[in-house]
C-alpha cells in the first residue's frame, strides 16, 4: 500500500513540477552541471546531521559536527581582531563616536571619521570600483610590499576574492574554446566558475613529490596539448600559497611561470588570499607576482597580470563581510574600463567589505594607541596556526597509508590516503569515488567534515582529502584521536 501511495505523490510532485515554468531542466545547462565540493555532498550531510543533533543531541556517535571542510577561522571560535570591529562598529554607529567611553580606542575612532567622511554612511552606495581612499591604503599596502608603484585607478574592490575571480574569467571566455590553464589540484572555484562560463579548463599538475611545485615542462606539457586540441589557451591561474595543497612556491618557481606567459603570450591570474598565512618565512617567504614581474625589468613592461587577495584568510578571517580586491598590472584600460561598467551593474561591493579591505591594508602602525592589541592578537592567531598545523600534520602521518606535507602556507592539509583495494571496489560499487566514500563514512561516524580530494581534481589513481587546521587548539587532540579510531576501523573494515 505504502509503495502505491508513494508512487502516486512522486507522480503528483512530477505533474506538479512539470507545471512550473522554472525548472531544472529548463535551467542554463552550465548551472546545472557545475560543482563545488567545498560545500558539497558531505558538507551538505553535515548540516543535516547538525540539524539532527540540535534535535535530538544523543542521536549520533558524536556529540558536535566539526567543519573542517572551509576555511572559515571565525565559524571555528577565531576572534575578530579589536581594532577592525571597533572602526566597524563606530562607522556602523556613529553616534558612539560621541560616547566618552574609552572602549574606543582613540585610533578607532580616528580611522571611523576619516572612512565616515569619505562614504557618508555604511548606508550609501560607494563608488562602483570602490571608495578611493580604500583603494589608496591598498596600494600604499602593495607598494610597501613589493617595493614597486601601485595605482588606486588599477585597483578593484570586491565582495571577496571570488567574485573578482569569477569578473575576470567570464570577460577572458568569450568562446568555449577559451582555455584556462588551472593547477591540479585546485581549488574548486576555478573549476566551477570556467564551467559556469562555459570554457575550457587546462589543468596542469602540480608534484606531490616535489611538495606540489610544478614544473615549466608540465606548463608546456600542459598548453601543447590544449593547443593540439584547438584550445585558445588565454590565461593560466596560480594559487600561491596554495589551496589545497598549502605550498608555497620558490622565487625560481615564479620566475619559471612568468618567463613561461610572457613566452606563450598568455594572462597570468595571481590568487594570492593566503599570502600572509607563511608558516616556513625563513625558507619559503612569500613574494607576489607583482613583484616577480616587476623585478624582470622593462622587457615585461607589457606582462599582463591580475592579482587577487581578500580579507577572508590570513589572520584576519573575515569571510562573511565580503571584502576583497583585484590589482591589474598592464591591464588594457579599455578592459578596465569594461571591468568597471560590470560592477557598476551591482553598483558597489558590500561597503564594510571594503572598509575591512581597508583596515587590513592598513592596520594600526607601531606607536598608534591600539598597535600593541593588534600586534598581539595578530601574533596570537599565526602562532596558534602555526601549532595546529604542525600538530595535524604529525597526527596524519601516523595513519596507516597516509601521507601528508606540512603546510608551508594557507589553512589546509591535503594527506595522500592509500586506501585498500576493497574500499575502492566498494566505493565503485556505490558509484563514488574512493575518498568520497572514505570523507562521508568520516562525516557519519566522527561529525568531523572534510572535503574529499576528487573534488579538488587530482593525479588519476591517488586519492586525498583536504582538512582544515582552524579546529580550536583545545579541541584539536579530541579530532586527532578521533580521525585515528575512525581511521583504523576503516581500514580493517575493507582490509
Ligand atoms: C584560493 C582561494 N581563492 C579565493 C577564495 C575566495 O575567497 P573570498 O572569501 O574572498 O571570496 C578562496 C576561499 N577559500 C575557500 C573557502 O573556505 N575554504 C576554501 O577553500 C580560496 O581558497
Amino acid at each position: 500500500m505504502l509503495q502505491v501511495e508513494e508512487k502516486s505523490i512522486e507522480m503528483q510532485r512530477t505533474a506538479k513540477q512539470a507545471s512550473k515554468v522554472l525548472r531544472v531542466e529548463s535551467m542554463q545547462k552550465d548551472i546545472v552541471r557545475v560543482e563545488y565540493a567545498v560545500r558539497g555532498e558531505i558538507a551538505i550531510r553535515a548540516e543535516e546531521l547538525r540539524k539532527q543533533l540540535s534535535v535530538s543531541p544523543n542521536s549520533l556517535p558524536f556529540t558536535r559536527i566539526t567543519n573542517c571542510n572551509i576555511g572559515n577561522p571565525q565559524q571555528l571560535a577565531q576572534r575578530p581582531i579589536t581594532f577592525f570591529r571597533q572602526v566597524a562598529a563606530l562607522v556602523d554607529y556613529p553616534d558612539l563616536l560621541r560616547s566618552e567611553s574609552d572602549l574606543f580606542k582613540p585610533d578607532a575612532r580616528e580611522r571611523a571619521a576619516k572612512y565616515l567622511a569619505a562614504i557618508g554612511s555604511a548606508g550609501a552606495y560607494s563608488h562602483s570600483q570602490g571608495v578611493p581612499i580604500v583603494r589608496r591604503e591598498v596600494a600604499d599596502f602593495i607598494e610597501k610590499r613589493d617595493g614597486f608603484a601601485a595605482d588606486p585607478e588599477n585597483i578593484f574592490l570586491t565582495a571577496g576574492a571570488s567574485p573578482a575571480v569569477q569578473l575576470v574569467l567570464n570577460s577572458l571566455i568569450s568562446h568555449p574554446k577559451v582555455g584556462i590553464m588551472i593547477p591540479i589540484p585546485q581549488y574548486p572555484l576555478y573549476t566551477a566558475s570556467i564551467a559556469l562560463f562555459n570554457g575550457t579548463a587546462v589543468p596542469y599538475y602540480l608534484d606531490e613529490a616535489k611538495n606540489w611545485g610544478l614544473s615549466k615542462e608540465e606548463l608546456a606539457r600542459s598548453l601543447a596539448k590544449a593547443r593540439s586540441e584547438g584550445v585558445e589557451v588565454r590565461a593560466l591561474c596560480i594559487i600561491n600559497p596554495g589551496n589545497p595543497t598549502g605550498q608555497c612556491l620558490s622565487l625560481e618557481n615564479m620566475n619559471e611561470v612568468v618567463e613561461f606567459c610572457k613566452k606563450e603570450n598568455i594572462v597570468l591570474l595571481a590568487d594570492e588570499v593566503y599570502q600572509t598565512n607563511i608558516y616556513k618565512p625563513a625558507e619559503r617567504p612569500f613574494h607576489s607576482f607583482k613583484k616577480v614581474v616587476k623585478s624582470k625589468g622593462p622587457e615585461y613592461d607589457n606582462f599582463e597580470l591580475i592579482s587577487f587577495h581578500s580579507v577572508s584568510k590570513g589572520m584576519v578571517g573575515e569571510c562573511g563581510r565580503r571584502g576583497g580586491y583585484f590589482e591589474c598590472t598592464n591591464i588594457d584600460p579599455e578592459v578596465m574600463a569594461q571591468f568597471y561598467k560590470i560592477a557598476s551593474i551591482s553598483l558597489c561591493p558590500p561597503v564594510h567589505g571594503q572598509l575591512m579591505v581597508g583596515l587590513m591594508t592598513n592596520p594600526p602602525k607601531e606607536g598608534d594607541a591600539s598597535y600593541p592589541e593588534y600586534r598581539k592578537e595578530m601574533d596570537d592567531i599565526y602562532q596558534s596556526l602555526v601549532r595546529r598545523s604542525n600538530t595535524l600534520a604529525k597526527a596524519l602521518n601516523k595513519l596507516e597509508g597516509v601521507s601528508c606535507n606540512e603546510a608551508e602556507g594557507a589553512m589546509y592539509l591535503f594527506p595522500t590516503i592509500t586506501l585498500p583495494r576493497k574500499a575502492v571496489e566498494a566505493a565503485k560499487a556505490l558509484g563514488k569515488q574512493p575518498d568520497d566514500m572514505y570523507c562521508m563514512e568520516l562525516l557519519n561516524e566522527t561529525g568531523v567534515c572534510v572535503v574529499p580530494g576528487s573534488g579538488f581534481w587530482q593525479k588519476e589513481g591517488t586519492w586525498h582529502f583536504r582538512s582544515t587546521f582552524l579546529a580550536p587548539e583545545n579541541q584539536m587532540g579530541e579530532f586527532a584521536e578521533s580521525l585515528a579510531r575512525f581511521h583504523e576501523k576503516f581500514m580493517n573494515k575493507y582490509r
